[in-house]
């Protein structure tokens, strides 16, 4: 069975392909290669023993995107490809809206005229804004405060608009928590152009050397130690959770679009992660407490029953664990993929 992968170069993509590929899945990505490197098919093909199937296509070039449909007989579409830093968002908000809204439609209306409907869609747990009480229920109300949360707002109404008007689509919107880690063979994972946004990445790269030390954004929020809580989730876990997603489309008579959160369900502040970190790496984190980032809020989880009771999905692997891989795949490419392959 051919699955299509947009966005399948970088970080969540590459570690899907791999579950894909371990699961006897045919894989074919389109990535423009905007956000990462074609380096990571050499690294996926080490870790599995097979290939994806790879097209530079940017999904804003809708004739490239056709051809690639006629290519391959695919049955199903995840798509990760799209434009994700928050703060950049803010910047130059109408690319944000063009790349992601864009691109999503005229992925939308390629698979629909090759008659592929099954649809697992990237969105994120910003989708549920700052007003909402934790944790986060499916069924809250959506809104979000960044160009880039409201490019996922806007893309799960598109997708619920098109399964009303027809129900031949089938649909898959899971929310992510916050994803971080690494394959633990350390030879692919995060690999984030200039200074980092986010805080696993940023940690990693302090102990690698490269960061003289962590600005942690906040020591006065209504936390026990003062600094934020986010639901952190293993990629490997996030990776696995889209199998299950395919899977629960593939064997549903009855169409339907769903959403679900991936994440633990747990929180753990800024200086659980470090604590965590120094422990599993044997590193010193150096830190500064320093004024809120604009736009942060204080403590956000998932409440992740459904994807338990509907997909059979919850995470297996622990803070100690990504923190680990985080630090292995760092340590042993110190540059990301423009280090050499040991
Ligand atoms: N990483 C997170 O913290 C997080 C959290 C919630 C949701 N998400 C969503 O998950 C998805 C994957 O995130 P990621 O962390 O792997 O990001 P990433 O940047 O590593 O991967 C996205 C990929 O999409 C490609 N891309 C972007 N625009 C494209 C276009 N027009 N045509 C073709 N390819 C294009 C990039 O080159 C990149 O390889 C994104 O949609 C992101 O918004 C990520
Ligand atoms: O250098 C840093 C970076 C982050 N933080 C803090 O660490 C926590 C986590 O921050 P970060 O890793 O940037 O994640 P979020 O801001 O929670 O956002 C991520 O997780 C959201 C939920 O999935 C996604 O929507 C966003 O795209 C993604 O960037 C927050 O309290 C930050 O203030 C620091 O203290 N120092």
């Amino acid at each position: 069975m051919f699955v299509l992968v947009t966005g399948g170069s970088g970080f969540i993509g590459s570690h899907t392909c791999v579950e894909l590929l371990n699961q006897g899945y045919d894989v074919v990505v389109v990535d423009n290669l905007c956000n990462s490197s074609v380096e990571v098919f050499q690294r996926i093909e080490c870790i599995t023993g097979k290939s994806v199937f790879f097209h530079q296509v940017d999904l804003l070039n809708k004739e490239s995107l056709a051809r690639v449909f006629e290519t391959y007989s695919i049955q199903a579409v995840i798509h990760f490809a799209g434009l994700k830093a928050v703060g950049e968002s803010t910047q130059i908000p109408l690319n944000y809206y063009h790349n992601n809204l864009t691109g999503t439609l005229n992925l939308l209306d390629v698979m629909a005229q090759n008659k592929v409907f099954d649809l697992v869609f990237s969105s994120s747990a910003t989708v549920y804004g700052e007003n909402n009480p934790i944790p986060y229920v499916e069924h809250f109300p959506l809104g979000s405060t960044s160009p880039y949360g409201r490019t996922k707002v806007m893309i799960e109404q598109f997708l619920k608009d098109a399964y009303a008007s027809d129900n031949r689509w089938n649909v898959s919107v899971l929310r992510y928590f916050n994803p971080v880690g690494a394959h633990p063979s350390g030879l692919i994972g995060e690999d984030p152009n200039g200074i980092p946004n986010n805080l696993m990445p940023f940690i990693t790269q302090v102990a690698v050397g490269k960061r003289e030390k962590l600005n942690v954004f906040g020591g006065d929020y209504p936390t026990p130690d003062g600094t934020g809580i986010r639901d952190y989730i293993h990629v490997v876990d996030l990776a696995l959770g889209h199998i299950k997603a395919l899977e629960k489309l593939a064997s549903q008579t009855e169409k339907s679009i769903d959403a679900y959160n991936l994440g633990a369900g747990v929180g753990y502040s800024v200086l659980d992660v470090v604590k965590a970190f120094e422990k599993a790496s044997d590193q010193k984190i150096p830190y500064d407490i320093m004024p809120r980032r604009a736009g942060d809020i204080a403590e956000f989880y998932a409440n992740a029953e459904k994807a338990l009771s509907e997909l059979g999905w919850q995470v297996s692997l622990s803070l100690e664990d990504m923190c680990r891989d985080a630090w292995n795949w760092q340590s042993n490419n110190p540059d990301g993929y423009a280090s050499k392959l040991k």
